[in-house]
């Protein structure tokens, strides 16, 4: 069983957000955005770095508005199991873990891979929202947390599109070249960010409650 704690930039009352969890918000989300536009431009995507800006929130955040991206962290006490094998269902997630042990990645060929972080290192991973706006051509990562008696916290950025945002970047990956025409039946667009994430939500069932997908 592990403890979840969630903090999403917003109107607190009477600005009662957690100044660590707040200022850690703070500093991952202009990396997320910035490593979404360098992986859109890369030579392999080939889309324009500002492709998703209009789908996640505007910055400055409107007065009163919540933030669509959320921090999560985590506690897993010593013998008390890890976390099943998922994909994210938003469009990228950052681990901040510095020294933590538990955390696999699945690569390419199916092997799981430990991905222990120094202090000065973040996980980047694809979520599913990712490899569905881009027509699998990012994949989103597959990981876990496996724990033999070990205790393990971490922190992860989820960054989101805002839930009316509509993903349809299927024009401009056919513009930058690619051929999706089989890709265009398993990833229909238009498709609103909120009806991808109603969609995960019921096919992507989990067997332990203490680790909800997210
Ligand atoms: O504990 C971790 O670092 C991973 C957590 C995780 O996979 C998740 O929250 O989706
Ligand atoms: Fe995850």
């Amino acid at each position: 069983m592990r403890a979840v704690l969630e903090h999403r930039v917003g109107p607190w009352l009477n600005n009662t957000a957690p100044p660590a969890l707040a200022a850690a918000s703070g500093a991952l989300d202009p990396i997320a955005r910035s490593l979404l536009a360098v992986l859109c431009r890369s030579a392999y995507v080939r889309l324009a770095g500002s492709a998703f800006v209009p789908a996640l929130d505007d910055l400055p955040l409107p007065p009163r508005a919540w933030a669509s991206s959320s921090l999560q962290c985590f506690r897993y006490r010593a013998g008390s199991g890890g976390c099943e094998g998922h994909e994210d269902r938003a469009l990228l997630t950052l681990i901040y873990a510095p020294g933590q042990p538990g955390l696999q990645v699945q690569d390419a060929g199916g092997q799981w891979r430990d991905v222990e972080l120094g202090p000065k290192q973040l996980l980047v991973m694809a979520g599913h929202a990712l490899e569905y706006a881009t027509c699998g051509l990012i994949r989103s990562s597959r990981h876990w947390v496996v724990l033999e008696g070990a205790e393990r916290r971490s922190l992860a950025y989820k960054l989101a599109a805002q839930p009316g945002a509509t993903l349809n970047l299927v024009p401009a990956l056919q513009a930058a070249g690619h051929d999706l025409v089989a890709a265009e039946r398993r990833y229909p667009q238009p498709i609103t960010y909120q009806q991808l994430m109603a969609r995960f939500g019921a096919t992507h069932r989990t067997a332990n409650p203490a680790c909800k997908l997210r």
